[in-house]
């Protein structure tokens, strides 16, 4: 693995009777792939990122960078940042005013031959679009683009691994998306592997080849996007990730496999049903695998929910929010139980009407019902 990370804790100083800001985080990343890290504000994504660069000391575990150790808290090992050869993007781009933006990009560069500083500075500002802009100062240039000189000045010196912190979050939510989809482009051109920290997931899932969702100092999961979407690995990831809720329902064994009765009748469609036994989303003893019914909670996110006027299941519709070419539906069923549900917005119902639901779900996600309750 080209960034392994192995149990790294990181405390702060005079920070006693409060968590630590990482707890024994685990993760690699192979060379050339990208990674984002996600999670509620405080959760630890900036201390973590930081402990990689070496801003921060470990207070356990170890990090390797392309096979090199660059800290072990055990061994008392801590390489300052300028030895790792790691680079860095962060929210306030901080471009020098009084320099162009070729200078800039060539900041650090200054140990290479002039000549081949200029190919390099070129070869940079053509790789992010900029390479007409070279003798423009940073103020001639919009926010976006002053972001994309600061992902070039960062790649110019080819560091081993690009770090990344909210790099977009002062720029409007247009530009985010399509400057994270550039990004990500651009880091495959280079071939460069990076570790980006955001709190928006639209922008996770553009820009990363694994994700991971981060809770009170913990990496919950670690995974694909598509897994940590449909796989979600804790409560939490569950419930952070996508628009979801957890109803109440019961697994039942068949002479077949399972099957999950809900109160919108049994969960049709369910491909992955029989994988879902195995899977164990806690990796503890598994409810799913216990052959008496089983009390549990299923997510259902809101494109679980088909709207159909013919489904013998009616909910009414509490809030809505247009969306453009959806409706994000509020919904409640007669028992009380509150679902979301995206519906194409030509299917324009009033709040407080009944409409036909039903489910169908492709990636069936259950959890142990905490604490157990009547079957
Ligand atoms: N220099 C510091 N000294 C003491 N505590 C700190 C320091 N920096 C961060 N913390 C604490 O460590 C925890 C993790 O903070 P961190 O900034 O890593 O979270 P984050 O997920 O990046 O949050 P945000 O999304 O708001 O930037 C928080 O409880 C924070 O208060």
């Amino acid at each position: 693995m080209f960034l392994a990370l192995e149990q790294v804790g990181l405390r702060y100083p005079q920070t006693s009777g409060r968590r630590d800001a990482v707890i024994s985080v685990s993760m690699a990343l192979e060379q050339g792939q990208i990674g984002v890290l996600i999670g509620p504000s405080g959760c630890g994504k900036t201390s973590l990122l930081r402990a990689v660069a070496g801003l921060e000391r470990l207070h356990s575990g170890r990090i390797s960078v392309a096979g090199d150790c660059v800290a072990d808290a055990e061994q008392g090992l801590h390489l300052p940042p300028e030895a790792r050869r790691i680079g860095m993007v962060f929210q306030d781009y901080a471009l020098f005013p009084h320099l162009t933006i070729a200078q800039n990009v060539a900041f650090g560069l200054k140990h290479l031959p002039r000549a081949e500083r200029a190919a390099r500075v070129q070869d940079m500002l053509e790789l992010v679009g900029l390479a007409h802009a070279a003798q423009r100062a940073p103020h001639q240039l919009s926010g976006g683009q002053q972001q994309r000189v600061a992902l070039a000045r960062a790649l110019a010196p080819a560091p081993r691994l690009l770090l990344l912190d909210e790099p977009f979050s002062s720029l409007d939510v247009d530009l985010r998306e399509r400057l994270s989809q550039e990004l990500r482009a651009i880091l495959k051109q280079a071939g460069t592997t990076a570790l980006f920290v955001t709190h928006d997931q639209a922008e996770a899932f553009a820009i990363g080849d694994s994700v991971g969702v981060m809770h009170q100092g913990r990496l919950e999961q670690w995974d694909a996007a598509y897994t940590v979407y449909h796989r979600p690995a804790t409560r939490f990831v569950a419930e952070f990730i996508g628009h979801g809720v957890f109803v109440p329902a019961r697994v039942e064994a068949l002479e077949q496999g399972r099957r999950v009765v809900t109160p919108l009748g049994e969960v049709t469609g369910l491909a992955d049903l029989r994988q879902a036994p195995d899977y164990c989303p806690l990796g503890c003893e598994c409810h799913l695998n216990d052959p008496a019914p089983q009390a549990c909670d299923l997510l259902l996110r809101a494109d679980d929910i088909v709207h159909d006027d013919d489904a013998p299941t009616k909910a009414r519709i509490e809030r809505k929010v247009f969306r453009g070419s959806e409706f994000l539906y509020t919904l409640s069923l007669a028992g009380g139980e509150q679902l979301l549900a995206l519906v194409p917005s030509h299917h324009d119902h009033k709040v407080g009407d009944w409409i036909g639901i039903r489910a169908e779900v492709d990636h069936v996600v259950t959890f142990a019902r905490t604490p157990a309750t009547p079957v």
